[in-house]
């Protein structure tokens, strides 16, 4: 039989002992002790910004306080239930399948599932369960925030202001509820509300003000001890006497009775504790999850699988190409243009001076590779080459082609004037160059032409230098010397993007908060982004491999190094996964932790010799370059694609061994960031 002694002993499932929280200056608690007894509904009230939420955390464990302690009946993560204020829902999952994943966080069987979506359906007064939480009013997604948290029928249940934004018979339904859970269940219910007058329902509520609680006691009792006739006019005498006072005490909610402190299994910060302890099950439910959403958001979809497509498409056209674009303007006083096409030249030039026309020979030659502008004026020529897209004009005087003829044979009395006259636009070098060399190539030609016509041997003319292949790969363009540091950069900065967007996204919006308040760890939504990242690798590898060496037919050696390209690319994958891991913990920005990636990205290719050879920076600079991922791996790639550089080549298990060393230093951080700064997930 119970005495009536012990019938008189509370047992708590909160206790907050003389508990301390500042924000910088800012004391937010301030010495404040607080006793929610088990089996009850707690209101706990307060003006905006007083610091309940903050209470509630520091409950949770998932803020530490400054001293003092909190002692929580409670076993595990699993015991407690916590809405917190912000919804923290993932828009891209329907209702049906954010409360399965809740479940299924908390290891629920299918059907228990299957049975407790419909309770909570018809308790909460859910809508359609297939309707996208994106699709969701205010209220209806803040019913569906409350069906998570009582979705595995918690011991603690912890409100944050479930009732914002519900009209008042839902409110009525959700009290009764409460009242149900107590009554049945003897769970123990913390709510924070604004609507002061529905908290009469509770067992007790608290008044908190300035940091500590001023009032503390059975609704009724309030307001009968303040001679009021509701709560709210009972706390507005009671913060108006506070004022004038200045005096703040805390007295406790049940005075004459004694008070057993539950003995302290876990407190806050054992509760949600950092941990690097992994579980296999949640591990696949947050894959699952995470797939789903992926695959119903169409524009991450489009980046992850398209833009490597459109990439490499780009990277393959646009660089290295031959300029056949180029405009050249010209005048030649010498013939018009258009008699050219019917000048060939016939039998040997130097016996039949008169009829030949060089002139029109070099044009030709020209013509193949420029677009030519016919220029009759010029004087207009400075103008020409100002306002048109011309990247030079050139002129023949009238006497051309008999002064290059006694160049050859009376080299003398050549007559300089008679030269052909080119005027150069020097804003691009790289336009110069190529005009330089084909000026020279076509001189060359057309003076081939001129000895084979008679019967001379146009070797007379060439330098004395014979050129030889002796190792390596033929390569066509420049695009072929550098294609893989392009998709050397492309494997770095996909999986970098993924794994920054969706870390920072589920961050910002509360998901991985509200998943870690269901027991899931941060190395659990490390591993499971890191399973998905590996399958989208595989497919970010193979595009640009297909698409530059099968479909562009880029020239490659095949040799047993390929093993080792295929290697260097995982490792670079794996790094740009762990540095959006770090980007996305260390910022609190969605859009700027994106641009800082990008910028990097952008300067790492450049650094790397994507835009030019690595050989042309100055020393430091080059052993910066050097210690850029993309730089290690797309040089050694490049070298075994176009040297045929193996396995047993130093260089290669040199870079291997670079990259192995920069993913156990990534994840050394991403470890120490998961195990040491639990904050630094949790948005702020
Ligand atoms: N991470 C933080 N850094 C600095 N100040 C903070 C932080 N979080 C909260 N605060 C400050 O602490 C105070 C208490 O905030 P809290 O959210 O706990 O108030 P609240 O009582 O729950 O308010 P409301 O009823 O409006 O939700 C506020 O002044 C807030 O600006």
């Amino acid at each position: 039989m119970i005495s009536e002694e012990e019938n008189n002993i509370v047992h708590y499932d909160v206790k907050v002992i003389n508990a301390y929280k500042s924000y910088g200056v800012n004391k937010i608690i301030n010495g404040l002790n607080m006793n929610v007894a088990s089996g009850s509904i707690y209101g706990l009230l307060g003006p905006s910004g007083c610091g309940k939420s903050t209470l509630l955390q520091c409950i949770l464990g998932s803020i530490a306080l400054d001293s003092g302690s909190i002692n929580l009946k409670v076993q595990s993560l699993s015991d407690v239930g916590y809405m917190p204020q912000d919804l923290c829902l993932d828009g891209k999952l329907n209702i049906k399948e954010t409360l399965a994943y809740y479940g299924a966080l908390h290891k629920m069987s299918e059907k228990n599932i299957v049975t407790r979506i419909k309770e909570l359906k018809n308790i909460l007064s859910l809508p359609d369960l297939d309707t996208y939480i994106e699709n969701l009013s205010g209220g209806q997604s803040r019913r569906v925030s409350l069906g998570i948290t009582l979705f595995h029928d918690p011991e603690v249940v912890i409100l944050d202001e479930p009732t914002v934004g519900l009209d008042s018979l839902l409110r009525e339904q959700i009290w009764v509820e409460f009242r149900k859970m107590v009554e049945q269940h003897k769970t123990t219910i913390i709510i924070t509300t604004h609507y002061i007058e529905e908290a009469n329902q509770a067992n007790c509520v608290g008044l908190m003000r300035n940091g500590v609680l001023v009032e503390e006691g059975l609704p009724r009792d309030i307001i009968a001890n303040n001679h009021s006739n509701s709560l709210e006019s009972a706390f507005l005498k009671i913060c108006y006497k506070r004022q004038e006072d200045n005096l703040i005490h805390n007295e406790h909610c049940v005075q004459n009775r004694e008070v057993i402190t539950t003995e302290a299994k876990h407190n806050n910060n054992k509760l949600m504790k950092s941990s690097t302890n992994m579980d296999l099950d949640r591990i696949k439910v947050l894959i699952k999850k995470n797939v789903r959403t992926m695959f119903r958001d169409y524009a991450f979809l489009f980046t992850m699988l398209i833009l490597p497509i459109i990439q490499t498409f780009a990277i393959c056209n646009a660089i290295g190409t031959n300029i056949n674009d180029l405009a050249i303007a010209f005048q030649n006083d010498e013939i018009d243009f258009s008699d050219c096409r019917r000048n060939n030249i016939d039998g040997c030039v130097f016996n039949n001076k008169n009829n030949q026309t060089i002139s029109c020979d070099i044009l030709n030659h020209l013509a193949s590779l420029y677009t030519l502008n016919d220029m009759k004026d010029r004087n207009i020529d400075e103008l020409i080459l100002k306002k048109s897209n011309n990247i030079a004009f050139i002129h023949f005087p009238k006497n051309y082609s008999i002064q290059f003829f006694k160049f050859f044979d009376d080299h003398e009395n050549y007559n300089i004037e008679s030269q052909v006259s080119v005027n150069l636009t020097k804003y691009n070098s790289l336009y110069t160059n190529r005009l330089l060399i084909d000026l020279t190539n076509t001189m060359n030609h057309v003076a081939e032409n001129i000895l084979n016509s008679c019967s001379k041997n146009p070797r007379a003319l060439s330098i004395p230098v014979k050129l030889t292949v002796v190792s390596g790969v033929d390569v066509k363009s420049y695009t072929d010397c550098i294609i893989s540091i392009f998709i050397v950069m492309g494997t770095f900065y996909f999986p970098c993007i993924f794994s920054l967007t969706i870390t920072l996204t589920d961050k910002m919006e509360g998901i991985i908060s509200r998943s870690m308040f269901s027991g899931v760890t941060i190395a659990e939504v490390v591993m499971s982004l890191f399973c998905i990242m590996n399958v989208l690798l595989i497919l970010q590898m193979a595009i640009p491999l297909f698409m530059a060496y099968v479909l562009y037919g880029r020239p490659i050696i095949i040799t047993n190094g390929l093993v080792a390209y295929t290697v260097l690319m995982i490792l670079v994958g794996w790094t740009g996964f762990f540095f959006g891991i770090i980007s996305a913990c260390i910022s609190s920005s969605t859009l700027a932790a994106i641009y800082a990636v990008n910028g990097f990205n952008f300067c790492q290719a450049i650094l790397a010799g994507a835009a030019w050879p690595v050989e042309g920076q100055f020393p430091l600079l080059q052993f910066v370059s050097e210690l850029c991922p993309i730089r290690i791996a797309g040089n050694i790639m490049n070298n075994i694609s176009l040297r045929g550089w193996t396995w047993e080549h130093p260089m290669v298990v040199a870079s291997i061994l670079k990259m192995l060393i920069y993913n156990v230093m990534l994840s050394l951080i991403v470890f120490i960031l998961v195990k040491f700064k639990k904050d630094a997930w949790i948005k702020k």
